[in-house]
This record gives structure tokens, C-alpha cells and sequence, in this order.
């Protein structure tokens, strides 16, 4: 038997990933974490017969202890308890807390040599450099999968690093793509909160239609596959049917193309270095008829102008850009500033974290690395707060 745990199992992705969980007779269930969602965080340790539970809120531990007495499964609580749950023995996980969060569970599995299945791509924005270190120094795996990155991944299997001449990303132009550019700035967290083509949390489908979401992807991509920025690019795709294109010196380009359903990715890491049968809709070309290609609009995704100089910087950058793009996200969530504030929040939050402090000083660990993230904050807090007042 195969262990398994899923961080952020509540969510979208911790979802897709027991759905394909509950197909296999060869897996037992470790840890199943979760935030708010107790009920649901109940059900799925139950359905999946895991050994422990943890919610990240440590007010929400005798609600969770109370939904699981009587099963015998064991119950913890708070953002130390999550940590602690990468330390359980465990063969593969998938990392699929949303945000910042999702860092120290990371870290800790890979300590312990565990294969970490990533879809927490704030990791990689965050502290790639250190996430990749921790792996080579305990010959654990990090397996991609966040969809572009899985693609590419999948499409370098064999290829010699050196021949890569540019990575593409693909990206749909998110839920606001045709509205005209002067009315972006009334857009509420309903409207981008629609993406034409993947079922997602609400967060990141936000961050589809502002594009922060490709931004981060560049940086993963960048952490990642160590590629230089200038090999990186981003091209409009509205059908998000090719998912990411690698382009070789002899001028080949590998595609992959599929469905828009995280249950590929999650399966390929799962089969990893295997493919097995997915239950993934096959696509019909000829029905589907046309895919389209267009250069994103620096005017109407600066996020992806901020990507490239948070890769210019490097050191502390990633860090900082996470932490504002999250503070610039919830204050649109709660309405206090417009979908156009936020790339201005983490544009500003930059530049008073490079007045402050050295930007290209690299952090030296993970201790380093969330004071990074609590000094960026508090500095997108105040820009946040400034922005809302000029708006009122
Ligand atoms: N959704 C997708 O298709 C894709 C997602 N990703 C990445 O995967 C990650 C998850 O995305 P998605 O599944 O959409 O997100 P969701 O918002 O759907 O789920 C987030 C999960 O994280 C939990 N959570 C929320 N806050 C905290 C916290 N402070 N500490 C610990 N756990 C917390 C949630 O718990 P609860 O709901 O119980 O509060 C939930 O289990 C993100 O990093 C995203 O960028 C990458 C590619 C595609
Ligand atoms: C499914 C996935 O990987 C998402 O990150 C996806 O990329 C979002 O779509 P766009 O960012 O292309 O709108
Ligand atoms: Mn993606």
C-alpha cells in the first residue's frame, strides 16, 4: 500500500485529488488537512478512512473533534499542527493549501524524503530556491502540477535542458478577457470570479482574470525548470486546450493538449513515472475546430510586467510579490479597493520593501522566508488601506 496525504483536501484540487484517491484499491490515507470546512474535512476523512485530521483554525478543533468522535480518527488543529502533518511517514503528497500557508507543510515532507505533488504554487513564488534545496538535500521529488507546468514537465521527458529555446505558458485571459479596458477598474469579485474554461477556487480564479495567476506561474517556471526570464513566455489561449508549449534549437515545438480538468496533472503525478487510465474527457478536435493564439496586453495584465522584475531582483522578490498579491487580494475580495488597485498594491509594497530593505538578499531559510512574508504584509496593508481611502 501506497501512503498518501492531502493538504488542503477541502478545496478544488484536494477534491480532484481524492476523486481519483477513492479509484485506487492501492493507497491508504494518512493526513487529510483542511481550514474552515469542518463538515467536509469530516466527511472526506471518513470516506477516505485517513489516520489524522487537521484544520489549520485552531477554533475550529472541538467542531472537527466532534464531527470525528467516535471514529477512531485522530484530530488536530492550527497552522503548527498542519506543519506537523508533513512529518507523518507518508510515500507522496499533494500540496494544495492555497497561499502562503501551504509553504511549511511543503517543506517539512520534503525533509522526510516524501514526494511532494505541487499545486501550492506560492511555494515555488515564495521560497523556490530553498524548495528546491530541501529536495536535493533529502533525494525527495517534487512533482508539478500545476497544469502549464505539469505540461511542460511532461513534454521534457527525455529532452536535453540545454535545447530548450523558450517555454510557453498558456493562459485563458480569465473571465474579464473582452471587457473593454476603461471598465476593468468596476469589475467585482463576482465578475472575476468566472473563468470561461476551469472549475477552480475562488482565489486563483480571481487571479486568472488579473493575471496574477500567470505572473506566479512565470516565477514557478522560473524556480522550477531554472530557466532564464528571457526563455519564459505567456501567450492568450481562450480555450485552454493546449496547456503549455516547449520550444527546441532544431525548431521543433512539443505541444500538450487535453481537457481542462486538474485531474490530469494530479493523475500524472500520481502515476508518476507511470501513466495509468484517467477519467478525463477526450477532446475532439474536429468538433472543437479552431484554437486561438494571441500576445497578452502588458495594459491589461501588469501583473505579468511585475513578474519580470520580480525574477530580475530574485532574492527576497518572490516573497514579497506573494504576500502583497494575497493582501491586494482579499482587500478586492472585501470591496475595499478596485480589480485595477491590485497590481498597483504589489507594485508599491515592492518598492517600499527594496526602500527598506536589501531586495536581492536572498532569505536563508524558511524562518527568514515568513519574515519576509510578515514585513510584506504589513507594508501591502497600509499601501491597501491608502489606495481604498483615494478611492472613496
Ligand atoms: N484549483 C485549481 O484548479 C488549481 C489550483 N492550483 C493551486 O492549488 C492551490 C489550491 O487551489 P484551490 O484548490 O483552487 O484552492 P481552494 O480555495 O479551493 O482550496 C484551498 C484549500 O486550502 C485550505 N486553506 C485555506 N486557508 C488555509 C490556511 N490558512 N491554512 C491551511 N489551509 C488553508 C482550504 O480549506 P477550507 O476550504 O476548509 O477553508 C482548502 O482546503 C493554490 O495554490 C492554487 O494556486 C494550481 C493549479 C490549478
Ligand atoms: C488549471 C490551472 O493550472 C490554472 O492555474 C489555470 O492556469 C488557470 O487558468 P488561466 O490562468 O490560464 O486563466
Ligand atoms: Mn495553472
Amino acid at each position: 500500500m501506497r501512503r498518501v496525504s492531502v493538504f488542503g483536501a477541502t478545496g478544488s484540487v484536494g477534491a480532484s485529488t481524492l476523486d481519483l484517491l477513492a479509484r485506487r484499491e492501492d493507497i491508504e490515507v494518512a493526513v487529510l488537512t483542511g481550514g474552515r470546512n469542518i463538515a467536509g474535512l469530516a466527511e472526506a476523512a471518513v470516506t477516505h478512512r485517513a489516520q489524522l485530521a487537521v484544520t489549520a483554525f485552531e477554533d475550529c478543533y472541538i467542531p472537527l473533534r466532534d464531527a470525528l468522535a467516535g471514529t477512531g480518527i485522530q484530530v488536530a488543529a492550527g497552522p503548527g499542527a498542519v506543519a506537523e502533518a508533513g512529518l507523518v511517514p507518508a510515500d507522496w503528497i499533494m500540496s494544495a493549501i492555497i497561499g502562503a500557508a501551504g509553504l511549511a507543510p511543503g517543506f517539512a515532507a520534503l525533509s522526510q524524503g516524501t514526494t511532494v505533488a505541487l499545486a501550492n504554487k506560492e511555494s515555488l513564488v515564495t521560497a523556490g530556491r530553498l524548495l528546491m534545496a530541501e529536495a536535493a538535500a533529502h533525494g525527495a521529488t517534487i512533482l508539478p502540477v500545476d497544469s502549464e507546468h505539469s505540461a511542460v514537465f511532461q513534454a521534457l521527458v527525455g529532452e536535453d535542458m540545454a535545447a530548450i529555446e523558450t517555454v510557453t505558458l498558456t493562459a485563458s485571459g480569465g473571465g474579464l478577457r473582452e471587457w473593454p479596458l476603461a471598465d476593468l477598474a468596476t469589475a467585482t469579485p463576482t465578475d472575476a470570479g468566472k473563468h470561461p474554461n476551469w472549475d477552480m477556487g475562488h482565489r486563483i480564479t480571481i487571479d486568472s482574470a488579473s493575471m496574477f495567476n500567470k505572473a506566479m506561474e512565470v516565477i514557478e517556471a522560473h524556480e522550477f525548470f531554472d530557466l532564464p526570464p528571457e526563455k519564459i513566455e505567456v501567450l492568450i489561449h481562450p480555450q485552454s486546450t493546449v496547456h503549455a508549449l516547449v520550444a527546441f534549437s532544431d525548431g521543433a515545438v512539443m505541444g500538450h493538449l487535453g481537457a481542462p480538468d486538474m485531474r490530469h496533472p494530479i493523475g500524472y503525478a500520481l502515476n508518476y513515472p507511470n501513466r495509468a487510465a484517467l477519467p478525463i474527457a477526450r477532446l475532439d478536435l474536429a468538433k472543437l475546430g479552431r484554437l486561438d493564439f494571441a500576445a497578452p496586453d502588458l495594459r491589461r495584465y501588469p501583473a505579468l510586467a511585475l513578474a519580470q522584475s520580480v525574477m530580475e531582483s530574485g532574492g527576497a522578490a518572490g516573497a514579497v510579490f506573494n504576500a502583497a498579491k494575497e493582501i491586494a487580494l482579499d482587500h478586492f475580495i472585501a470591496r475595499n479597493i478596485r480589480f485595477t488597485d491590485m497590481a498597483p498594491v504589489v507594485e508599491q509594497t515592492l518598492e517600499q520593501y527594496a526602500a527598506q530593505n536589501v531586495l536581492s538578499a536572498a532569505p536563508a531559510n524558511l524562518a527568514e522566508v515568513l519574515a519576509i512574508d510578515n514585513e510584506a504584509r504589513r507594508l501591502a496593508r497600509t499601501v491597501a488601506l491608502s489606495l481604498a481611502a483615494g478611492a472613496t
